[in-house]
């Protein structure tokens, strides 16, 4: 008996029910059992369930029969946060439908639109689902009216489910069946897979998650990854059921997982093409792109001591997660410490979660910068990863910077409001429409920079949490742009660098300066905090000297309590740093990024 094959995806807005759908479609298609059922099966990483988001792309099969016929259905996972956009193309690519969900009482949200678009660019066959109709103020059919306005579907298409109880999930599966088109694909041409994700395992390496587009992979066979251009032998192969489970061959049309004997994540590339070694018939699939890291910042031990121990916690970071890069850098004020490249803040708030959990090392983290381009007197484009990398001005022809287009959805008692923090953030206005009676989407073009420290938070606290947010990066653009530098007691703190655009430069400076004189401790000395831009001082601020010596009041007598004194000053240092003779905290590294509004 043949096997019809499906590969469908499940894309949504944050919390509009994804996984909790997915567990309803295995149970229901017999996958596992209602025992079995863990809830949210398929978001096992840790840190994934206490965030309650999906990080990495999963695919799980299953298998069933209806009406005489053998189905095989894959759901390849992909994650929702914009951050990890180029992982939902990828799998997006292994697909021929999507399930497009959207929650019933939300309606369509900025996620919703960005992964609707990502799935029309792929030409994947689009079945809405309304979600969550159980809820009391459940308004489907207003929700089915929006997605047709905002995204063209059919109201009439629109499946209406509740992932909770389960009920419309069996229509859901014979949706899929008719709706969604089968794999095209020659089992007997050239082999050719697409690589849509891959993690690590302990024992047995690089796990590599693939869909078979044409040809056939078996147990022993060499491959070859066409990208990255190294050939291994195949040692398992199978599909996620959804634990792995071994099989022989898989064909034209087939999602499964490859293990061939791979020690890092680093070798394997997410959009990367596996041929036969050799074959001239070996084509690569298009439309590969390595993930761009948009937002860079340095990590430095606070003991020096812990520089090789904070390595060793890196590297086994990197092994595991191959879209964050790392290396070495010196600065004058921290000493040896790490540059660290990540998809974006959510992506850099992860990683630091996952280091602190797993090594002992304190750490000074600088503030946050996105990646800027400058053209030279010369007419060499430099790429800046740091600002204190961006060379003196009279050096610079062109400064630019990354602009993203945002998509806003909000009531419209809130547009106003966004509007406003748009603008404020050096927004350009590109549209604004209306998604239904009530509810509007803004476009915005904003530089990255503007973007990513905390314009969703502040999204978020002026819509009273109801609006969302998604970008994507347009490209480069010339902006009036410099170098603010902080100098503590007349020496520049290379770490404390910032590109600001020159017209706020002054009134960041001030900010700056005030809020640092509030963060550095009194010493026994006085402290000066300046802000310049070249050699130009825009601020300063004095911190004073101590008036009391803290061992004073030990009347110079008991010896033990001296030193308990003075322990508990040292723990108190503990992610500080001394520029100078001057001690400076965690929390001062990140006063750069105050913008005047609170200081
Ligand atoms: N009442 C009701 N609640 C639901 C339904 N489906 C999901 N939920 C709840 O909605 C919340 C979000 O569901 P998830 O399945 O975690 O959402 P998600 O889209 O996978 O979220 P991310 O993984 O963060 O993208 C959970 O608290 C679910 O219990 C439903 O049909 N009815």
């Amino acid at each position: 008996m043949s096997v019809h094959i499906r590969n469908f995806a499940i894309i949504a807005h944050i919390d509009h029910g994804k996984s909790t759908l997915a567990d309803r479609l295995l149970e229901h298609t017999g996958t596992v059992s209602n025992r079995e059922m863990k809830e949210q099966l398929l978001d096992d990483l840790e840190l994934e369930r206490q965030r309650g988001i999906t990080i990495k792309a999963r695919a799980v099969v299953m298998q069933f029969e209806r009406n005489g016929k053998k189905y095989e259905l894959n759901l390849i996972d992909t994650p929702g946060h914009v951050d990890f956009q180029y992982e939902v193309s990828r799998s997006l690519a292994c697909c021929e439908g999507v399930l497009l969900l959207v929650d019933a009482f939300q309606g369509v949200e900025a996620q919703t639109v960005a992964n609707a678009y990502a799935a029309m660019e792929h030409d994947l066959k689009i079945i809405p689902v309304i979600n969550k109709i159980d809820l009391m103020h459940a308004r489907p059919d207003e929700v089915a009216e929006e997605m047709m306005n905002s995204l063209g579907t059919d109201p009439d298409e629109c499946v209406r489910v509740s992932a909770k109880t389960g009920e419309g999930v069996d229509g859901l599966v014979d949706a899929i069946i008719e709706h969604i088109p089968p794999p095209t694909g020659d089992p007997k041409a050239t082999l050719q897979a697409m690589v849509f994700d891959s993690n690590y395992d302990d024992y047995r390496g690089a796990i590599t998650y693939v869909r078979i587009m044409q040809g056939t992979v078996k147990k022993g066979q060499k491959i070859a990854f066409l990208r990255s251009g190294t050939s291994h032998e195949v040692v398992e192969l199978g599909r996620f059921a959804p634990q792995r489970q071994s099989t022989d061959v898989l064909a034209a049309g087939q999602v499964g997982y490859l293990i061939c004997n791979i020690k890092s994540l680093g070798d394997v590339h997410i959009g990367d093409t596996i041929s036969i070694p050799g074959d001239k018939a070996a084509e690569a699939l298009p439309g590969y792109s390595r993930p761009k890291r948009m937002v860079y910042c340095g990590l430095f031990p606070s003991d020096g001591q812990d520089f090789s121990e904070l390595r060793d916690a890196l590297e086994r970071l990197a092994v595991n997660d191959p879209s964050f890069e790392f290396e070495p850098e010196t600065s004058d004020a921290l000493g040896f410490g790490f540059r660290c490249g990540f998809l974006g803040l959510l992506h850099m708030e992860i990683v630091q979660q996952r280091l602190e959990k797993e090594s002992d090392v304190d750490l000074v983290q600088t503030a946050p910068n996105v990646t800027y381009e400058i053209i030279n007197k010369r007419g060499e484009t430099i790429t800046i990863h740091k600002p204190q990398d961006v060379p003196d001005p009279g050096d610079i022809e062109e400064f630019r910077q990354p602009i993203v287009r945002c998509n806003v959805i909000v009531p419209d008692d809130f547009i106003g409001a966004v509007m406003k923090l748009c603008q404020e953030r050096r927004g350009i206005q590109q549209s604004q429409e209306y998604l239904a009676a009530g509810r509007a989407m803004l476009t915005y073009d904003i530089p990255l920079a503007e973007v990513v420290y905390d314009l969703h938070d502040k999204i978020k606290s002026a819509t009273r949490g109801y609006g969302t947010l998604d970008y994507e990066m347009v490209g480069y653009e010339a902006a009036d742009l410099c170098r603010l530098d902080i100098m503590v007691n007349g020496n520049r703190v290379d770490a404390l660098s910032v590109v600001c655009n020159k017209a706020d430069a002054d009134r960041r400076g001030r900010a700056v300066a005030k809020t640092l004189k509030k963060e550095i401790e009194r010493h026994m000395f006085e402290v000066a905090v300046q802000a310049a831009i070249g050699s130009r001082v825009i601020a300063r601020e004095t911190v004073p000297a101590m008036r009391k010596n803290v061992t004073a009041k030990c009347y110079g007598g008991d010896i033990t309590r001296k030193r308990k004194l003075l322990q508990k000053q040292k723990e108190g240092k503990k992610r500080m740093k001394a520029i100078g003779n001057v001690e400076i905290s965690q929390k001062a590294f990140m006063a750069v990024l105050s913008d005047g509004e609170q200081g």
